[in-house]
């Protein structure tokens, strides 16, 4: 079996960025961008006062002296002609400086009387003044590609002079749930079933990460569903393509041996993990299948570990890994067997900082206490029993998660 890393590792190099194209500012919060960001302007474009008072030259702000107001400048409408010693123009924040002037003397500090003004405090030259290109100048590259733009980054990119952005395409992603127990969402479980759980979580997540979720509904455990939901796949090509359940040994866990018939390449089956280790990850020509297991808190926790970091991929982040915290253990633990553990914890502020405490029962079934967790507890494969106050590395849970 792969170690979890191992796994993810032969997932990431095999799978490349989505092409680029091109969408409104309106609609690119979230999303991913496929080249480095030029500024195509300078801004402020020109120099440009910082307050609301009178441009003159520095100099001449001598407290007492009278200087001739000759003129205003407003945001949007600037003074026209050059400003000679002994004069000053109004000015309002915004406005640009006329030429001639190198400061801005602040209204409360000037005396005014008709066209005349008399300073009543000193200004330092360049006060009160925002350069061109202050802000940024023509040409500076602002981002690098692969950054998630923010509703800040988009404010910025309208004045850098863009209308739209080039950015990764959004990876589709197809979610059939497999088995003859199963029924959707809102529909009456008959005497042997249950509800199909894990679609909806994995179609979240999905948006989340910034993907198109296709939810495929569910297939019978019978070769003939599969092989119609392979046919739908075939036509619809998506980015990722995703099955839930009939991943293991069962005699209706038919996933590998029907898919691997109708021409799925296997790469891996098997992850040396708990939960999750009946995963299989093939390929159906340029389509990428994570079959993930049935367990409901198993399916979840392969795609935060896999299909997260795959989405990432597909975008061109490069931040693709989830990050490890670390916090003290608030209760004893046995000795961890061959597989990686990843267990459902809560955390709470303790004496030494982060506190954290796995629940009692760990069943893959159990979503729950998926759900009531705050993140996922990460044992080394084969480490021994540990003690409460032991450090140990955590995997926090988050909203889409
Ligand atoms: N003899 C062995 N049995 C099992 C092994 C093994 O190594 N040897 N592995 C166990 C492990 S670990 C897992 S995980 C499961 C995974 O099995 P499958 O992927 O084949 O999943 P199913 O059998 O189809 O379903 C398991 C369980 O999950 C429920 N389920 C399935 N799909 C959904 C869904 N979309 N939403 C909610 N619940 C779902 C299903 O009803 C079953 O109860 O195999 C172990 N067995
Ligand atoms: O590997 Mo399974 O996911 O423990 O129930």
């Amino acid at each position: 079996m792969l170690s979890v890393d191992e796994a993810r590792e032969r997932i990431l190099t095999s799978v490349a960025p989505l092409s680029a194209e091109r969408v409104p500012l309106s609609q690119s919060h979230g999303r991913i961008l496929a080249a480095p960001l030029e500024a195509l302007r300078t801004q402020p474009p020109f120099d440009v006062s910082a307050m609301d008072g009178y441009a003159l030259r520095a100099a001449d702000a001598e407290p007492g002296r009278q200087l001739t107001i000759i003129g205003t400048s407003q945001a949007g409408c600037a003074f026209d002609g050059t400003l000679a010693a002994g004069t000053a123009v109004r000015i309002f924040t915004g406005a640009p400086l006329p030429n001639g002037a190198d400061a801005v003397l602040i209204q409360e500090n000037a005396e005014r009387d008709g066209d005349f003004l008399t300073p009543l405090a000193e200004v330092k030259a360049r006060q009160n003044i925002r350069h061109r290109g202050l802000d940024f100048q023509e040409g500076d590259i602002v981002f690098d590609a692969g950054r998630r733009l923010t509703a800040r980054d988009l404010g910025l990119a309208a004045g850098l002079g863009h209308a739209s952005l080039p950015l990764r395409r959004r990876p589709t992603v197809a979610i059939l749930a497999t088995g003859d127990e199963l029924v959707l969402p809102g529909e009456m479980p008959g005497k042997d079933q249950i509800i199909a759980t894990s679609s909806t979580a994995l179609a979240v997540m999905v948006e989340a990460e910034g993907g198109i979720a296709h939810d495929l509904g569910i297939a019978r455990d019978t070769v003939a569903d599969l092989k119609a939901a392979i046919a739908r796949v075939r036509d619809m090509r998506p980015d990722v393509f995703i099955t839930l359940g009939g991943a293991s040994v069962g005699d209706h866990d038919l996933i590998r041996q029907v898919f691997e018939q109708e021409g799925m390449r296997l790469d891996f089956w098997k992850i040396a993990m708990r939960p999750g280790k009946p995963m299989i990850f093939g390929w159906f020509g340029e389509t990428p299948l994570l079959g993930l297991p049935g367990n409901p808190v198993s399916a979840q926790i392969c795609a935060l570990l896999f299909l997260k970091p795959m989405l990432r991929k597909l975008q061109g982040r490069t931040d693709l890994l989830p990050s490890l915290e670390v916090a003290t253990l608030a209760s004893d633990l046995p000795a961890n067997g061959p597989r990686e553990d990843y267990m459902r914890a809560t955390l709470s502020e303790g004496p030494e900082g982060i506190a954290i405490r796995p629940f009692d029962v760990q069943d893959s079934s159990m979503t729950r206490s998926l759900a009531l967790a705050d993140a996922l507890l990460v044992r080394p494969a084969h480490e021994g029993e540990i003690r409460a106050g032991a450090p140990c590395r955590f995997l926090r849970l988050g909203l889409s998660d």
